[in-house]
């Protein structure tokens, strides 16, 4: 590829490869905190369609408005104008207690910060979100996320007993065992160590393939984002840009391209007009 050719599969959002089967989309979503001066437009009109059984990771420089999306699509935040769904239902103006069931059943969430209940043992954390619902354990579902997280002698262990993977890891176990409709990871892997890393997002990836989960994760780390298998650029509360079937490689080519795009457009504002 020569310097400043565009990698092979970015490309704009009018470009974008329709999504058929949508777990989640947005339209027009617009979110604005404060007011006066110090209103922040953190999303700006975003359509966005996020693919059933998908691993989708979101990237774009910091402040971009990567959380704020995720918030607002996973029922965390209200939008300030547009529609979400999350499988078939309108979820944007639901109310509060509303919006607390459909997150209890219906979404996944992985923090960078785990998020575990320190009191409660590895096993009664990951069947949590069962127990607050009062559903019943699917024992099979149970035994297989437990054994593909090597987690099954672990199962007695409190958090602060744990290594920081293994946390994240009953965090992922915790996520799927409902079987959620979709999962929200943010910055999943921020606090591991490359193999503990590894680990995480493999699973992730593993239960879309395995298990027919579909997942969303905001992630800076292009290592991260390779194990998507469609990568979305936000800037400026925008969508900008798409990548499919990535590798680190051509994430960090599009970074590249999108940052000095983003520079040269920078530049152009600044140049007075011409008399
Ligand atoms: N609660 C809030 N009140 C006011 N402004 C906010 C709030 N949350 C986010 N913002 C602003 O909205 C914009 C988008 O923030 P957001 O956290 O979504 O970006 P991000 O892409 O996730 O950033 P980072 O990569 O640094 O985590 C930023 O300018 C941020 O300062």
């Amino acid at each position: 590829m020569h310097p400043g050719d565009a990698p092979r599969t970015l490309v704009g959002p009018d470009r974008f490869r329709p999504v058929t089967d949508a777990i989640a989309s947005a339209r027009g979503l617009t979110k604005v905190y404060g007011a006066g001066e110090t209103q922040v437009r953190a999303l700006d009109g975003v359509d966005v369609d996020l693919a059933r059984g998908e691993f989708t990771a979101i990237m774009g420089p910091s402040g971009s408005g990567k959380s704020t999306l995720m918030h607002c699509m996973a029922g965390l935040d209200s939008p300030t104008a547009g529609s979400i769904e999350v499988d078939g239902v309108e979820i944007s103006r639901m109310s509060q207690r509303q919006l607390t069931k459909l997150r209890r059943t219906r979404i996944g969430f992985v923090f960078q910060a785990y998020n575990l209940v320190p009191t409660l043992t590895a096993r009664e954390n990951i069947t949590l979100p069962l127990d607050i619902a009062r559903r019943p354990v699917d024992r099979e579902r149970f035994e297989t996320i437990v054994r593909t997280l090597e987690l099954t002698d672990r199962l007695h262990h409190r958090p602060t007993e744990l290594s920081g993977g293994q946390q994240q890891r009953v965090a992922c176990a915790r996520a799927l065992i409902a079987a959620p409709s979709v999962v929200f990871a943010d910055e999943p892997t921020g606090n591991l160590d490359s193999t503990a890393a590894a680990e995480v997002l493999g699973f992730l990836r593993s239960s879309v393939e395995e298990l027919g989960q579909s997942v969303v994760m905001v992630t800076h780390e292009p290592m991260a984002a390779a194990y998507a298998h469609r990568v979305l650029y936000l800037a400026d509360g925008r969508l900008e840009a798409e990548l499919r079937d990535p590798d680190a490689g051509s994430i960090l080519d599009a970074l590249g391209t999108l940052g000095s795009a983003r520079e040269q457009r920078r530049e152009g504002a600044a140049v007075p007009a011409a008399r």
